[in-house]
């Protein structure tokens, strides 16, 4: 094939295609082998998708008459699927280490939240801090998750609660989305806390009757768009009723369902959204036998939150009885001022040991059903012809030592790529070394 491509990676000593068959998401059999080539190369074209991938030597002799804009030699390294974060909450101002503090001295999440702590403390802060201090620290935080081998993230708002701040954090990440190279996917979390002052149900209407109709008319200006619509279900914030009102209307305006549900109480979440056809609930510690029968069914994925239930010395979620029962399992980082976690190396390692989840398991949880949780497993989470050119090289001689080396993602990720084009280079690379 002659012409010129933007990106050749060449002879990879694993190249790890996650599937290769045009899946939307791999269940129980098909996570735990993965499809991985040996001594590989792959192309990306011009216009940032993958245009070959296969044998080094097949793809030498197929682009022979062709020129690249860059080449990287991966002998000796592995090869990956950006990795896809599927839950976070990364746009606000004020920290909690503090917090932190209070949990380790044995305070729980939710006393913290009732004393006006938590979620509303971040509330308080976000809205005081302007637009351009908001898009600074978030374009930041999303430099970190590359560097970590995140190519498509889920972002939250979330820390407005009323509409104007609500739309200023959507107006941040709707600016990240056409400014950084990076795959976001936006969603709208007015119902992440219910507003000092007001019921449930009074912040249910104003909702439903108030921040989703600006929504919609900015979706029809084309001003903003987002894509999903989410609400934490649990005991002292949105009960069931609340949170099938909002998700419903959010369904109604074009909106994908993807909401926390039964996290520290068995809310019966899990139900609700296989009824309402939700795409994703995320957490689901508390999830009912019959709901995990329902999401599996409904083939809504569950967003498994390793970092959360760690923080929080929860009770794990049930991920070995979810993959048995044929549940579509992802993984996010839950990235929030109460699990302060960027990286999905280190997510897929807390999965393996503490939801007891395999290597090839985790993986596929972090890419290709992560990807589906966003409903974009047509263009993310493998490396197959046809989709977006992201990727990750990693400096080892297996791709597990990305999950094996906890914490050693920053010393083992070389290159992250988006759409073809370079984002992150390792200050080390070029450095020849084994780990
Ligand atoms: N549980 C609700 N929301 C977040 C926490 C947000 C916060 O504490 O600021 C979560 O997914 O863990
Ligand atoms: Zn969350």
């Amino acid at each position: 094939m002659a012409g010129e491509q933007r990106l050749l990676l060449e002879n990879a000593r694993q190249l790890v295609l996650v599937c290769g068959r045009g899946e939307k998401y791999l269940l129980q059999a098909g996570m735990a082998s993965l499809a991985v080539l040996q001594n590989a190369s792959l192309v990306v074209g011009q216009d940032g998708y993958i245009k070959a991938v296969g044998p080094a030597d097949v793809i030498r002799n197929q682009f022979s008459g062709a020129t690249f804009e860059r080449k990287i030699d991966c002998t000796g390294k592995c090869v990956l699927p950006g990795l896809v974060d599927a839950h976070t909450h990364p746009v606000w101002a004020g920290d909690r280490v503090h917090e932190f503090a209070m949990k380790l001295a044995g305070a729980s999440y939710m006393e913290i939240h009732q004393a006006g702590g938590g979620i509303h403390f971040t509330v308080e802060h976000t809205r005081k801090a302007t637009e351009e201090e908001l898009f600074n620290t978030f374009k930041h935080r999303l430099e970190r998750m590359r560097r970590a081998g995140s190519t498509l993230v889920e972002c939250k708002s979330g820390y407005g609660l009323n509409l104007e701040t609500e739309l200023k954090m959507l107006r941040v990440i709707e600016r990240a989305k056409q400014s950084m190279d990076i795959g976001i996917s936006s969603t709208y979390c007015g119902a992440h806390s219910v507003p000092k002052g007001k019921t449930a149900t009074e912040a249910a209407d104003d909702i439903i009757n108030n921040h989703l109709p600006k929504l919609k008319e900015l979706k029809l200006s084309g001003e903003m768009h987002v894509n999903n619509i989410d609400v934490f279900c649990e005991k002292g914030v949105f009960d069931l009723d609340s949170t099938r009102r909002i998700l419903q209307a959010g369904k109604d305006i074009g909106l994908q369902i993807n909401f926390h549900g039964d996290e520290l109480h068995p809310m019966k979440s899990a139900e609700l959204g296989a009824e309402l056809g939700a795409q994703a609930i995320s957490h689901l510690e508390e999830v009912s036998d019959e709901g995990i029968a329902a999401i599996a069914r409904a083939k809504c994925a569950a967003v498994l939150l390793p970092t959360t239930a760690y923080m929080l010395r929860l009770k794990q979620p049930q991920a070995r009885k979810m993959l048995n029962e044929g549940v579509i399992v992802a993984l996010g980082s839950d990235f929030n001022p109460n699990a302060y976690c960027f990286s999905m190396p280190m997510v897929m390692h807390l999965a393996c040991v503490n939801m007891k989840m395999s290597m090839n398991e985790a993986l596929a949880a972090a890419t290709i059903n992560a990807a589906y949780a966003l409903g974009k497993s047509d263009t993310h989470g493998s490396i197959e012809i046809g989709k977006q050119g992201d990727l990750v090289i990693v400096n080892s001689s297996r791709w597990e030592h990305l999950i094996y080396q906890f914490g050693g993602h920053q010393t083992l990720i070389d290159y992250v790529i988006v759409k073809g084009e370079v984002v992150y280079k390792n200050e080390r690379c070029g450095i020849t070394s084994s780990y």
